[in-house]
């Protein structure tokens, strides 16, 4: 006989074994049990859905469809980031205000999607291109990795120059999407990123976050566009890292990174090369050479030697081995600024669109630098003088956490195929930062005093 005749014809007069439930008590005990154990389900299910509920990144996983009315920013990778902050975008008005500061207004002009507008280079390009006439509609997650503030006032400054800047966030698929569906943008000046050589150490994710899924995120979206933009990014001058080789050419290698930040920005490098192979999108990346000026960021030491030799702190400076010089290619934003929009003049179309690729398409990096470095040390005395004030000077051995202590950029090749010319020397451009970031914070000052 096999187990199987052991089966009841009838199961409702299936026989239990009195083993299973030896007393009437132990069947009280089992109910309990299960009582328990639903209650704790509950409770275990309802932590999981708060937790996802209220974490950023839960809101990255709603549908697309979402997008066409209301929905919130999406990060996925990030969770050290304080203040990505859940925002709403879509709706008619919402798509009114897309439209009109994308909207060109003169003859051959550009429609340009601005990444990064409320950050340092993506409002002076911003203002730049809205002043002749083409149209820019800025996109910007305003992080809090330096004063928040700042970027709010330089969004008010766009606002002004009627230039609209949607607050979300590049790794949100669907709102870019969107932003594509209500304007067929002719380019992309993609300059959102996670700055910053030191902070790399600190927070590595925010680089990961922005400067790869965040360019990748932008770059599905951009072959998937019809027709398919073109798009200028800013790479860094920090991939020619360890090299000793001077000046840095576009030809040098660029493979032996010093910082995360750098290693970063050289895997947009690669990433770019391989959306321009396999989708036909047109990529130019700028390698920027320690940008300054007004509107600066305030991570970075021209700012925040300012701040503190006016505040009577001490302020750091980092040497070499054998009190070797350290230096930098400090560029001018104006400059910049020309070179961004030589990128963008002279960027060929993509080739294809949908996310299919029709044919070879552009792939370019460029250098953008003033091709005189200067020790960190003569920027100090210039600042001083500008200042009226002597700083207190800690001269100390440069940190292993990134940095370099050369950059110096060859400029032949921007200069022959995008017109770039750099005009500013150093004491002008400090001068002019100077000048604002005394207006800035005075009247900064004066509107926290009359609060
Ligand atoms: O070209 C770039 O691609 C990068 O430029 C910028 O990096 P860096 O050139 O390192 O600028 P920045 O920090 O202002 O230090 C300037 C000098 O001051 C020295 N320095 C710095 C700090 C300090 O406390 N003391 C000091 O001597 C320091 O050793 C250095 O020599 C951007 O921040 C970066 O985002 C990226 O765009």
């Amino acid at each position: 006989m096999s187990h199987l005749d052991h089966t009841p014809s009838t199961p409702g007069k299936f026989k239990m074994d009195k083993s299973a439930y030896p007393y009437h008590g132990g069947r009280l005990r089992w109910h309990s049990s299960l009582a328990k154990l639903t209650f704790w389900s509950f409770v275990f299910i309802g932590v999981i859905f708060i937790f996802f509920y209220r974490s950023p990144s839960s809101s990255s996983s709603s549908s697309a469809a979402a997008a066409t009315s209301s929905s919130s920013s999406r990060f996925h990778s990030d969770p050290s980031r304080r203040s990505l902050r859940t925002s709403s975008w879509g709706g008619p008005a919402w798509e009114k205000k897309v439209r009109t500061s994308a909207r060109i207004r003169s003859r051959n002009g550009f429609s340009v999607l601005v990444t990064g507008a409320a950050g340092f280079v993506g409002t002076h390009v911003s203002s730049a291109l809205k002043r002749r006439g083409d149209g820019v509609l800025g996109l910007d997650n305003f992080n809090d990795y330096y004063d928040p503030t700042l970027k709010r006032a330089r969004q008010a400054l766009l606002e002004r120059a009627g230039v609209f800047i949607v607050e979300g966030d590049i790794n949100d698929a669907a709102l870019l999407k969107k932003l594509f569906e209500v304007v067929p943008f002719t380019h992309v000046m993609h300059l959102a990123a996670q700055a910053g050589v030191r902070y790399a150490m600190q927070n590595p994710g925010s680089y990961v976050h922005s400067n790869i899924a965040g360019f990748v995120s932008l770059l599905e979206v951009c072959k998937e566009a019809t027709p398919q933009p073109a798009i200028v990014w800013a790479s860094s001058s920090s991939v020619y890292g360890l090299n000793t080789k001077v000046p840095f050419s576009e030809k040098d290698r660029t493979d032996q990174p010093a910082s995360l930040y750098a290693a970063t920005k050289k895997a947009g490098e690669e990433i770019a090369h391989t959306y321009n192979h396999i989708y036909g999108l047109s990529l130019t990346g700028l390698r920027f050479f320690t940008v300054y000026g007004p509107w600066g960021r305030p991570d970075m030491a021209y700012f925040f030697f300012t701040k503190d030799i006016l505040n009577g702190k001490s302020i750091p400076i980092f040497e070499g081995e054998n009190h070797g010089t350290v230096a930098r290619d400090f560029t001018y934003i104006d400059d910049i600024v020309k070179g961004c929009l030589g990128a963008l003049d002279t960027a060929q179309k993509s080739t294809g669109s949908g996310g299919k690729k029709k044919g070879p398409a552009q792939l370019r990096v460029f250098n953008l630098g003033n091709t005189s470095p200067i020790p960190v040390t003569n920027l100090v005395t210039i600042l001083e003088r500008l200042l009226k004030v002597k700083a207190k000077r800690n001269v100390m051995k440069l940190p292993r956490n990134g940095d370099v202590q050369f950059t110096h950029a060859n400029i032949s090749l921007a200069h022959r195929e995008l017109g770039y010319k750099p005009t500013t020397n150093l004491q002008t451009g400090l001068k002019k930062f100077v000048r604002w970031y005394l207006n800035y914070y005075s009247a900064a000052g004066k509107k926290a005093d009359a609060r």
